[in-house]
């Protein structure tokens, strides 16, 4: 579909068209593109007002219209071999580039969609009540994450400390380095065009706010998670680091890989109503030091990104331009679909072994966790979303 030379080994096709931030020596950042081995240099293509810029918001604030058009003119662009001397002259090599943060993160805010995932938390760390929070399947849960700490896929991550009882239940609570440092392998969905204060954004609103998605590593030290979190919930445990990746695959991109979510007992609220189903049938794959060890299914979920959105704004909280949202960690109902190594290893009582033929429970000094995903494009396809990756400093 385009006349820019590809390979299989490409991390984009032409029609993902995923945008991000990048660099080349010497020069300032700017907002790309990215297809093939290239990234397409915006400003001189597409208009230096929106694209001249070290972040995306500018151009995720302009709004659906702007967002759709833009990606109608690069659709154009690269597919119609008429504009190969226009092009030509703005495509970086992307070996030549470095890639930044995409969008400057207003505020974070992470949910907890899995049914999987969350009743394994609940098994694990409340043993003693029922697997699921009674409001559950009433609401989407969610919590406000740190926004600060948002970093992109590469940026190394070090090891926390806190307190937290290195000796398992019952022992004595010590301040030192976490010792069960884990993953969270979960989608995360940027706002766009913002709301105002008092006006809730119905489900039916998703596309008009929401830009696009990112593959999120949402880093969580479960010791010290596990002794701080009652009853307030996620503190220090969650709070040093989450991960993006570098490339925001546009709404429009995933127009294939759109599902109907599971069904929902007991119905849910008017405001949680979706006509319109915004299910995402997208793979992620866990790749722990090269060793891919398990298989997250973003369909799985029980509540849409819509859904999410309409929740978090119901209340009247406003929504800004470069607010990030994460579906929470994505767990499927099957063996192999597990989005964190706490759910992998049950806490630990049952590591994994790694191509290496070493064993891991958590997260060890010098590990590497690279998270990917796939989903249906067009003419029935697959196209990749990119990754985010990250390794553990002492
Ligand atoms: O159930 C708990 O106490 C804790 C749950 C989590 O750690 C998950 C969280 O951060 C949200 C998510 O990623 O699903
Ligand atoms: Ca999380
Ligand atoms: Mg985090």
């Amino acid at each position: 579909m385009t006349w820019l030379a590809l390979s299989d080994d490409d991390p984009f096709d032409a029609w993902t068209l995923p945008y991000g931030v990048f660099s080349v020596a010497g020069g300032s950042p700017r907002v790309g593109a990215a297809v093939g081995s290239w990234v397409l240099d915006l400003a001189p293509l597409a208009g230096a007002d929106l694209f001249a810029h070290p972040t995306l918001n500018p151009f995720l604030a302009a709004g659906r219209p702007v967002w759709d058009a833009v990606r109608a003119r690069l659709l154009e662009l690269v597919t119609d071999p008429r504009h190969r001397d226009l092009v030509s002259p703005h495509l970086v090599p992307a070996a030549d580039v470095t890639l930044r943060l995409p969008f400057e993160v207003a505020d974070y805010v992470d949910f907890y969609a899995s049914q999987t995932h969350a009743e394994n938390v609940g098994r694990l760390f409340r043993p003693a009540n029922p697997a699921l929070p009674a409001a559950w399947r009433q609401l989407p849960i969610g919590y406000h994450g740190r926004a600060g700490t948002v970093v992109v896929s590469g940026t190394a991550v070090a090891r926390p400390s806190g307190l937290r009882r290195a000796g398992g239940p019952g022992s004595p609570v010590e301040f030192g380095s976490s010792l069960r440092l884990d993953i969270e392998a979960e989608a995360g969905f940027v706002v766009g065009a913002p709301s105002a204060l008092g006006s809730p954004v119905p489900v039916g609103a998703f596309e008009d706010h929401v830009f696009g998605m990112v593959l999120v590593n949402d880093w969580s030290a479960r010791d010290i998670q596990a002794f701080e979190y009652v009853p307030l919930g996620p503190f220090l445990g969650k709070s040093f680091a989450t991960s993006v990746s570098a490339w925001v695959v546009p709404l429009a991109a995933l127009a294939h890989a759109r599902v109907a979510p599971p069904p929902r007992s007991p119905a849910v609220a008017s405001y949680l109503r979706d006509a319109e189903p915004w299910g995402l049938d997208v793979s992620f794959e866990v790749e722990w030091n090269g060793t891919v060890v398990s298989r997250p299914p973003l369909r799985s979920l029980y509540w849409t990104p819509a859904q999410m959105l309409a929740h978090l704004t119901v209340n009247g909280a406003s929504l800004r331009t470069g607010d990030l949202y994460a579906s929470g960690t994505i767990s499927g109902p099957r063996p192999g679909g597990s989005g964190c190594f706490l759910e992998l290893t049950w806490n630990g009582a049952e590591p994994v072994t790694l191509a290496d033929g070493s064993s891991r429970a958590f997260l060890l000094d010098g590990d590497t966790v690279t998270i990917r995903a796939t989903a249906p494009g067009p003419a029935g396809g697959r196209i990749a979303l990119g990754e985010v990756t990250g390794t553990v400093h002492p």
